[in-house]
């Protein structure tokens, strides 16, 4: 896979889960918690076996894609397969893929449910569970379909467990579902990781989105994401960008599967260079290339913007985090600071000034590649022509002018929000927040006409 050596997590975890304790391992974003899982349970897999010997629960379906597809790098050599499990994708295609004998299953809690109720799923061989952003399902309310799976699992089991977050209740999940297990948390005295920039603009509400927009005109980002704080901004925010001519798209759980995946492919290739999604695009997403993540609406908890800004500057690359923050939520950016161990550093809403400079600055970067290219011979007679009659600066000035792209004004109306202020704990069940994912619970418990639960289905549909 071209790593030259572990990272400190793969280091102290990979020896101690190949005895086959439990651990419970924490170390910032993206510094290779995955493999970190990922090698003992490639490792401790027995190809003798036609049986499912390992299941990893992640909180999101892309999750799911993505530790998978790791995995199955991992597993290349040993030919260990790893599938994919999710809510969204046609039941009957994962019925078949799982007839062709993974060894490693990576699912959401709801779809394995689904599986398990099925029968199309055997859980009585795994012998290894990894849960993945552990402290994120138990904050989604995922501890009663996490218990209902390991239940099936026999009791003699393995979990590894792992987060860049561990907060406190956390250790109630630990001490449910481990025995003994080995804590390893990398040294670090932030959350976050050094190599990447903090900011934040304090502005009005209604100042957001052309500051917005002005900061993605001077930081000119590869890819960035845009986190937004509830689908409908999401939404909202991504036509908004589109309108003043930014190639964005949106990301959250109300899109059908196939949507999402699209979003994430269109964003990986960099055909669009801009995502907006809600939280569900938070935790564990690998991109390369993300070089920005912008809060356009302040996340609700410290744990939720450590995640958030940790989809830059991974694997030793630098990033950039900017906050967007109205004075009425300044507390909110205290407590992060205050769980994080970290300051961010204020910056002030750009001038038009500045908008200009770095967008000239571009202009003149793309004029000069083709200075460079050598290919204006066909100009040259015209250029002489104009010389003769306009002066070079202002020949040269306008010519600038044209291949700039100056600030866009066009109106574009963000339905204002009042959603922040708590964190997710202490919101009210009315509460839109996370995409009305504390809405759970028993209340909703429906059952269709052939028997079926449709509880699943709604709460994931909330969630993720
Ligand atoms: N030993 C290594 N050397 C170099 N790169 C590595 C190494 N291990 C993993 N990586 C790469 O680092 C990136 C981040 O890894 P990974 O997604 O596992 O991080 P993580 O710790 O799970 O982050 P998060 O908390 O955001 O989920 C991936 O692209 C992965 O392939
Ligand atoms: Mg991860």
């Amino acid at each position: 896979m071209g790593f030259e050596e572990a990272t400190p997590i793969q280091a102290q975890s990979i020896p101690v889960a190949l005895t086959g304790q439990d651990v419970l391992g924490q170390a910032q974003t993206g510094t290779g918690k995955t493999a970190a899982f990922g090698i003992p349970l490639i490792d401790r897999t027995d190809m003798e076996s036609n049986d499912i010997q390992a299941l990893v629960i992640t909180p999101t379906r892309e999750l799911a894609i993505q530790v998978a597809e790791e995995l199955n790098r991992i597993g290349q050599v040993k030919r260990v397969k790893a599938l994919p499990i999710y809510g969204g994708q046609d039941i009957n295609r994962q019925i078949r893929s799982l007839k062709k004998k993974p060894q490693i299953i990576v699912g959401t809690p709801g779809r394995l449910q689904d599986h398990m109720r099925r029968r199309t799923i055997r859980l009585q061989s795994i012998h290894m569970v990894v849960l993945d952003e552990a402290d994120e399902m138990l904050q989604m309310g995922f501890v009663e379909e996490i218990e209902a799976i390991l239940s099936e699992i026999p009791e003699e089991h393995q979990t590894l467990l792992f987060s860049a977050t561990m907060p406190r209740d956390i250790r109630a999940l630990a001490d449910k579902f481990m025995k003994n297990p080995v804590e390893i948390k990398t040294k670090t005295k932030e959350m976050t990781i050094p190599t990447i920039e903090q900011h934040y603009i304090e502005l009005a509400g209604g100042q957001k989105f052309d500051t917005m927009c002005h900061l993605l005109d001077i930081d000119s980002p590869e890819l960035a994401i845009v986190f937004g704080r509830t689908k409908k901004r999401v939404d909202e925010l991504a036509e908004g960008l589109n309108k003043r001519g930014y190639s964005a798209e949106g990301i959250h759980g109300d899109l059908s599967q196939a949507r999402r995946d699209t979003v994430i492919r269109r964003f990986k290739e960099g055909t669009i260079d801009i995502m907006v999604a809600t939280d569900v695009a938070a935790r564990g997403l690998d991109i390369s290339g993300v070089t920005h993540v912008y809060n356009f609406d302040i996340p609700q908890d410290p744990e939720s913007y450590v995640h958030r800004i940790g989809r830059t500057g991974r694997a030793g690359k630098t990033g950039i985090a900017m906050t967007l923050v109205t004075s009425r939520e300044i507390g909110l950016l205290r407590n992060i600071e205050r769980v994080t161990k970290k300051k961010m550093v204020r910056k002030s809403i750009p001038t038009f000034n500045e908008v200009m400079v770095g967008q000239q600055k571009q202009a003149v970067e793309s004029l000069l590649t083709v200075v460079a290219e050598n290919k204006t011979r066909n100009y040259v007679e015209t250029a002489e022509r104009l010389l003769e009659d306009i002066d070079s600066v202002t020949l040269l000035a306008a010519a600038l002018k044209m291949i700039t792209k100056e600030p866009d004004t066009t109106t574009v109306k963000i339905t204002e929000d009042h959603g922040g202020g708590f964190p997710r704990k202490q919101r009210s069940s009315g509460d839109r927040g996370r995409g009305g994912r504390n809405r759970r619970g028993k209340t909703e418990f429906k059952r269709s006409k052939n028997g079926k639960s449709f509880r699943d289905k709604g709460k994931r549909k909330s969630k993720v």
